[in-house]
C-alpha cells in the first residue's frame, strides 16, 4: 500500500533541506529520502571537510605574515580530528533524529520515479502531490587507460583520508584542483597539478588564472598546464600518470578534480515529465520548476553547481509550493575557491560580456599601493581587486578579488551587481578605514567611464 504526502524530497544535500525545512516549518506533510547521509556531498565530502582543513594552514599563513608573531605550526592529527567532527563522523543519526521530530517522515533508500507523484524507494511505495528532485551530482572521471591500476582518489577519498600521502597528482585546475592542491602543499606533500587548460581557473578573467597560478607555484605546487592525463600505470607502490606532452608523474595517489554531472541516470525522472539538457540536468524554469508539480534545485539543475545556489533554489521551489512563487535570478551569485589567498568572483567576466555585445570598461587594482589594510593586515601583503562595468548603463557587471578574506569582500560587489547599483552610488559609498572593502573606492575612482 502507498503512503501519500504534500511533499517528497529526493536527495538531502544542502538544497533537499533547505526545501524540506521550510516546507515542514510551513506544516506540510513531507518525506525526505535520502540514500546516502542527511546533508549531502557538502557536509560529508565536499565543503565542509575541505573548507575545515584548509583553515590551519592559512592561520598559519596568516602568523608568518604578521609582524611580531611567530611559532605556528600545522598538525595533521589534530586536523584530522577536527575535521571528522565537522563532518558528524560520518554519521548523520542527529539529522534523521532532527527530522522524525519535526515531523517528515525519514526514508533512508534510494528513490526512483516511477510516474508523476508516484515514487518506489526500496520495498515503499510513496505518492506526492509534489516532487522536489534534489540528487545532487557525481564525479566524473576521464577515461585514461590502465585508471584500474592505480590509486585514483576523488574528493570523497581525499577529504575523509586518515593519513596523508606524501606525494599526490591532482588532475584539473579547476576549484577542486586549486583548493585540494593548496590544502595538501600546505600540508608538506609534494603536489603536481595537471591541468588541460592554459590557465588555472579557465572560466574566470585570465588575471585571474595567472594570479592564482603565481601564488600556488609560490606554495610548491608543480604546475602543468596544457596537458592531459593521457594514461595510467602502477610501478611498484607508485601510481604513474603519463601525460600527452610525453612526460610522466609518479606518486602516492592520483587525485581527480575534473568535473561534475547531474545525477539523473537511471532515476525515472522523465517518467514524472523531467526534461533533461545535453549535460544530463534537470531542466527548470525560474521557480526551479521542472514540470507539473515537480521541482528540480541544486547541482542536478546544472544551474551554477555551488551550496549556496541549491539552498537559494531551495527557497525558491518551497515558496512556490506555498503559493508565494518568486522568480530566481543569478546576477551577481558569489563564486568563491578558498585558496591561499582566497579567489572571489561575482557577475559577468570580459568575456561574457562581450558575448552579450555589452560595452565595457575594465580596471584593475593592486591593493597594496592603493589601501592602508593590506599593510597592516601581513608583510609582503597581497590583494588584487578587478572591476567591470557596462559602459553605457554605469552599473558594475562583474568583479574578481584575490586577497586574504576575498571570499567576504567579494559581496559589496556581488550586491552592487545584483542590486544595479549605479556607479555613482558605489562611489558614495563609505567605507571604515582600514579594511579590504576600501579597495572598491580606489578601483571605481580608476574607473574611465
Ligand atoms: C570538493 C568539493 C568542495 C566543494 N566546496 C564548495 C564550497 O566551498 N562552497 C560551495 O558553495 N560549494 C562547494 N562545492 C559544491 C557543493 O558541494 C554542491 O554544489 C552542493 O553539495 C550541491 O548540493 P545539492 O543539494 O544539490 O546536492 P548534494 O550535496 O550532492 O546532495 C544530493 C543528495 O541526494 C542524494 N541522492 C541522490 N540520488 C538519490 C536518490 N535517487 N534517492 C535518494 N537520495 C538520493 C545523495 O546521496 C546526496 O546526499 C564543493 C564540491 C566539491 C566536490
Ligand atoms: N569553493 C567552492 O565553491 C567549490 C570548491 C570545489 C568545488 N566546487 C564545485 O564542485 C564542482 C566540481 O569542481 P571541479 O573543479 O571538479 O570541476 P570543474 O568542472 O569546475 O573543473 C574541472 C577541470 O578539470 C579539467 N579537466 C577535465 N578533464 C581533464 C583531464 N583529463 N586532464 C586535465 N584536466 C582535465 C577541466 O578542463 C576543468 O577545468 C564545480 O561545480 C565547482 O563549482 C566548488
Amino acid at each position: 500500500m502507498s503512503e501519500h504526502f504534500d511533499v517528497a524530497v529526493l536527495g538531502m544535500g544542502p538544497g533537499g533541506e533547505v526545501a524540506a525545512s521550510r516546507l515542514i516549518k510551513a506544516g506540510k506533510k513531507v518525506a525526505v529520502m535520502e540514500r546516502e547521509l542527511i546533508g549531502g556531498e557538502c557536509a560529508y565530502w565536499a565543503c565542509i571537510p575541505s573548507k575545515t582543513v584548509l583553515r590551519p594552514a592559512e592561520a598559519r599563513a596568516e602568523v608568518r605574515k604578521a609582524a611580531g608573531v611567530s611559532g605556528a605550526e600545522v598538525d595533521w592529527d589534530a586536523t584530522r580530528e577536527y575535521r571528522d567532527y565537522m563532518i558528524r563522523n560520518l554519521d548523520d543519526s542527529a539529522q534523521v533524529a532532527g527530522y522524525d521530530r519535526q515531523g517528515a517522515t525519514v526514508i533512508k533508500d534510494e528513490a526512483y520515479v516511477t510516474g508523476p507523484g508516484r515514487i518506489q524507494a526500496g520495498d515503499r511505495e510513496i505518492t506526492a502531490e509534489h516532487i522536489i528532485i534534489a540528487t545532487g551530482s557525481e564525479p566524473v572521471i576521464p577515461p585514461i587507460e590502465g585508471i584500474e591500476e592505480i590509486t585514483a582518489w576523488t574528493n570523497r577519498e581525499t577529504y575523509t583520508t586518515h593519513d596523508l600521502p606524501q606525494r599526490a597528482v591532482i588532475v584539473g585546475g579547476s576549484a577542486v584542483g586549486v583548493e585540494t592542491a593548496t590544502f595538501l602543499a600546505h600540508f608538506g606533500l609534494q603536489v603536481t597539478l595537471v591541468h588541460r587548460g592554459d590557465l588555472l581557473l579557465n572560466r574566470e578573467d585570465p588575471r585571474v588564472g595567472e594570479l592564482v597560478h603565481d601564488y600556488l607555484a609560490q606554495t610548491g605546487v608543480d604546475i602543468r598546464l596544457s596537458t592531459s592525463a593521457a594514461k595510467a600505470r602502477r610501478d611498484g607502490e607508485d601510481s604513474v600518470i603519463e601525460l600527452d606532452d610525453g612526460t610522466e608523474v609518479a606518486a602516492d595517489v592520483v587525485i581527480f578534480g575534473t568535473g561534475r554531472k547531474p545525477r539523473t541516470q537511471g532515476l525515472g525522472f522523465e517518467h514524472a515529465g523531467a526534461q533533461l539538457g545535453e549535460h544530463g540536468q534537470v531542466l527548470i524554469d525560474e521557480h526551479a520548476r521542472a514540470g507539473e508539480n515537480l521541482w528540480a534545485i541544486g547541482d542536478v539543475t546544472g544551474v551554477m553547481p555551488f551550496t549556496h545556489v541549491a539552498k537559494y533554489q531551495g527557497r525558491i521551489a518551497a515558496d512556490a509550493i506555498l503559493g508565494r512563487a518568486h522568480a530566481a535570478t543569478y546576477d551577481g551569485i558569489p563564486r568563491v575557491v578558498f585558496g591561499d589567498p582566497e579567489i572571489a568572483a561575482a557577475g559577468l567576466t570580459q568575456q561574457q560580456a562581450a558575448q552579450r555585445g555589452i560595452r565595457t570598461t575594465a580596471t584593475e587594482l593592486d591593493l597594496s599601493n592603493a589601501i592602508a589594510r593590506p599593510w597592516t593586515y601581513e608583510q609582503d601583503p597581497r590583494g588584487h581587486l578587478g572591476l567591470l562595468a557596462d559602459a553605457e548603463r554605469k552599473v558594475l557587471i562583474g568583479a574578481w578579488a584575490i586577497g586574504p578574506q576575498a571570499g567576504e569582500w567579494i559581496h559589496q560587489a556581488s550586491l552592487a551587481i545584483r542590486a544595479q547599483l549605479s556607479l555613482q552610488t558605489l562611489l558614495d559609498q563609505v567605507a571604515q578605514f582600514p579594511t579590504y572593502h576600501e579597495a572598491y573606492q580606489a578601483a571605481l575612482e580608476q574607473l574611465e567611464v
